[in-house]
């Protein structure tokens, strides 16, 4: 059988993408997902993602980590969705659709840049001196370094972090992040990804944790967040009890290239 693909990044967030939406797709094969994911026997991507028609929505996300299970929110693979349904042609600039963490409304501009509105996000819990925790979708903990973060093993430090007592079995993505001389600055942000297991590029509900955990330490709507695959930005108000709404996330997206695999 073959199968056609495009391939996205966000900020060096990768996906397969695939137009399901005559719902073919074996989605419960999650070593195939995880073989078409591999680097070097497959086709390379952080996770895969099928498109599906939705009633009420203009479509579906369903997305796998690269390990080929079923995850929760993805960011950066919404963003990437949404340009992948304006080049299929199903929207044109406001679309709504459907993801594992419910409704998402969002915008695309003509250079490929999408905007994604996130679900409301609970008010931080601090898990220690420096770490908070906030669920913007997927699980996140977020660490704040005052220095080092280029240095840092964030793949040994992260994998320690991920799989410890804090977060048992099901585990969270870890976000380290160095604090800016200047909160108005762009907030630095490695993150280590749970179904990938190793460090990403980028990550879309990690910044958009870090950024609202920092909004506790000066940071002002709309944050701006480097990673190590480019800029994002995150824009959100802040509620009476703590938590957040109208949380947009932001940043370019690319389809890098197309093609067919033989399965
Ligand atoms: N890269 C994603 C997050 C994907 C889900 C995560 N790996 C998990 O399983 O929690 C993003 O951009 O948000």
């Amino acid at each position: 059988m073959k199968l056609h693909f495009h391939k996205y990044h966000g900020t060096g967030n990768d996906f397969v993408m695939i137009d399901d939406r005559s719902h073919a797709f074996a989605e419960a094969d999650q070593d195939r997902i995880a073989h078409l994911c591999q680097r070097r026997f497959g086709i390379g991507a952080d996770g895969l993602i099928l498109l599906r028609n939705r009633p009420d929505y203009d479509f579906e996300m369903v997305y796998f980590n690269a390990d080929g299970r079923p995850s929760s929110m993805c960011g950066n693979g919404g963003r990437c969705t949404v340009a992948f349904a304006s080049f299929l042609g199903l929207i044109s600039k406001r679309t709504c659709f459907l993801a594992v963490d419910g409704p998402h409304e969002a915008r695309v501009e003509a250079d490929g840049t999408v905007h994604l509105r996130m679900q409301d996000v609970a008010r931080p819990k601090p898990v220690g001196k420096h770490d908070t925790f906030l669920d913007t979708g997927s699980p996140h903990h977020v660490r704040f370094l005052p220095a080092g973060l280029a240095e840092l093993n964030v793949f040994a430090e992260g994998r320690t972090l991920r799989s410890g007592p804090l977060y048992g079995v099901a585990g969270a993505n870890i976000n380290f992040v160095q604090v800016p001389a200047n909160p108005a600055e762009p907030w630095a942000v490695r993150t280590y990804e749970r179904g990938v297991e190793d460090e990403t590029l980028s990550c879309g509900t990690g910044v958009t944790a870090v950024a609202l955990a920092a909004s506790e330490r000066g940071a002002t709507s709309p944050v701006r967040l480097s990673t190590p695959g480019g800029l994002l930005e995150v824009s959100f108000q802040q509620r009476g009890d703590g938590g957040f709404e109208n949380v947009w996330l932001s940043g370019p997206t690319k389809q890098v290239f197309s093609g067919v695999v033989s399965y």
